[in-house]
């Protein structure tokens, strides 16, 4: 079995340039085109997916190459050479906007690039000003911090610029750019000139206990504010838009608010009555081939996914834990490290994997335990099938999670996933569901085991 081969290197470190096509690029301009007229810049958005609501001025054109930008030299030169040959639709649009200096409400669907439509305007705003302009961004976990760190530190190599980029604790007086969770990013003296709140629903999520932190560093004085998310759902909006400057643009990529991408095949997988039957399933179909590694299994509690974790080392997979209270900080970097590299091939991991993570070979994702909510179902399924590649999500559920799963089902309906089952996505009331707990809803439905090994 495939848990017998070596270590494999799924996922690369981020340092070398990537390998794969850039997500839907933008297509060329011919180098003889008429300058860009506001009908242009209307019709390329409309081909690209892109909508931007502008307050106030009209916002700049999207561009179609690096060098539409005026960036710093070295930036355009670097960012091909470093595996982005040209921007993606969010990078076209959002990236001119920051520039302006206006705020901006970024929103696109996971694996489109977002991160270099803020990394990239940081990145000139900084070198051009040879550091004496700043740049502060704020993340919901460490895991993610420390991806963007390293994101940001490998473009500046590449544009020869020897700047800094700091996370905790802020020692470095040169930094010109820190990364940090929000509580951390408030030790950073810095006054931003580009303050970025990426993952920004999670961040502005009144249940989260972050919106005192990321108040204070909204007060913290940027001239300009990137909030960047790719699930939107309407508080956050009306908080977001409250946050930002009266001349801001809400940059959009896709129709679709909060839907997963259509891109990964997604299944949902009936596998018993209850809960037990949750680990002989999983097992079966990695036996299978259904979950072929390297493969990010979700569960909803850091005890659930050591657990899980736990049975499938059992049974001689190559299986790790990554979980807030899993561990200290070190653990789970060392958990991730191990699973980018290949030496772990399913990971077992709460939420905290969820958002932004960049896992390019990623092949599958599996909820093991339902996502509660629409957003953290399209976060979860946006791990997979990145860079182009081909990717598959299954959301394994029992009787008692079906009343859960509506929200979810009607999501993955609406990005076009054509095997929801339908009586997951109906408006059933829950007395319903008992009645209707019997034999073959969706055809699939397994004999409960005596001797369950889900104990
Ligand atoms: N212009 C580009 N050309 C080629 N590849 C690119 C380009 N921009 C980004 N990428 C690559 O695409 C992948 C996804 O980018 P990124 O992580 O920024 O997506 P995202 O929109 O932030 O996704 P998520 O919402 O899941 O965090 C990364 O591997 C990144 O290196």
């Amino acid at each position: 079995m495939a848990a017998k081969l070596g270590a494999l290197d799924f996922f690369g470190d981020g340092d070398a340039p990537a390998p794969a096509p850039a997500p839907a690029p933008v297509p060329d301009r011919p180098p003889t085109a008429t300058p860009v007229t506001s009908e242009s810049a209307t019709r390329t958005r409309k081909r690209l997916g892109i909508t931007v609501e502008a307050a106030g001025a009209a916002p700049p054109p999207p561009w179609h190459n690096w060098s539409d930008g005026d960036l710093d030299a070295r930036i355009t030169e670097a960012l091909p050479r470093g595996g982005w040959p040209r921007p993606t639709p969010v990078q076209a649009q959002a990236a001119p906007v920051l520039l302006e200096g206006r705020d901006a409400l970024v929103v696109a669907p996971t694996g489109g690039g977002k991160t270099g439509a803020f990394l990239v305007p940081a990145l000139h705003l900084v070198i051009a000003s040879r550091g004496s302009r700043k740049t502060l961004v704020a993340a919901p976990t460490r895991e993610l911090v420390a991806q963007l760190a390293r994101e940001a530190r490998r473009w500046l190599g590449l544009c020869g610029s020897d700047l800094v980029v700091a996370t905790p604790p802020f020692t470095d007086s040169k930094a010109a750019l820190c990364v940090a969770t929000p509580q951390a990013l408030l030790q950073s003296k810095i006054t931003p000139s580009l303050l970025v709140l990426d993952e920004a629903d999670r961040l502005l999520d009144t249940e989260g206990g972050l919106l005192k932190a990321v108040d204070a560093l909204l007060a913290k004085g940027a001239t300009t504010r990137a909030l960047v998310s790719a699930t939107a759902p309407g508080p956050f909006m009306e908080a977001a838009v409250a946050a930002l400057a009266p001349t801001r643009c809400v940059v959009r990529v896709g129709t679709e608010s909060d839907g997963p991408r259509a891109t990964v095949a997604q299944r949902f997988v009936y596998t018993g009555d209850d809960d037990r039957s949750k680990a002989p399933a999983l097992r079966e179909l990695i036996r299978d081939g259904a979950c072929a590694p390297p493969c990010l299994i979700f569960a909803n509690s850091a005890a659930r996914a050591a657990r899980v974790a736990a049975r499938l080392a059992e049974a001689g997979l190559r299986a790790d834990v990554l979980a807030a209270a899993a561990g200290p900080p070190a653990e789970r970097a060392r958990a991730l490290r191990k699973f980018r590299g290949g030496e772990t091939w399913f990971l077992v991991a709460t939420d905290v994997a969820s958002r932004g993570l960049d896992l390019p070979a990623l092949a599958c994702v599996v909820s093991y335990d339902a996502p509660t909510s629409a957003q953290d179902y399209v976060h979860r399924v946006g791990r997979a099938g990145r860079r182009g590649r081909p990717g598959a999500a299954l959301t394994l559920y029992t009787s008692d999670d079906a009343p859960r799963l509506r929200a979810v089902a009607k999501a993955a309906r609406r990005a076009g996933c054509a095997d929801v089952p339908s009586f997951l996505a109906a408006d059933v009331p829950r007395r319903a569901w008992d009645a209707a707990a019997g034999e073959g809803r969706d055809g699939s439905r397994r004999k409960r085991r005596k001797g369950s090994d889900n104990k």
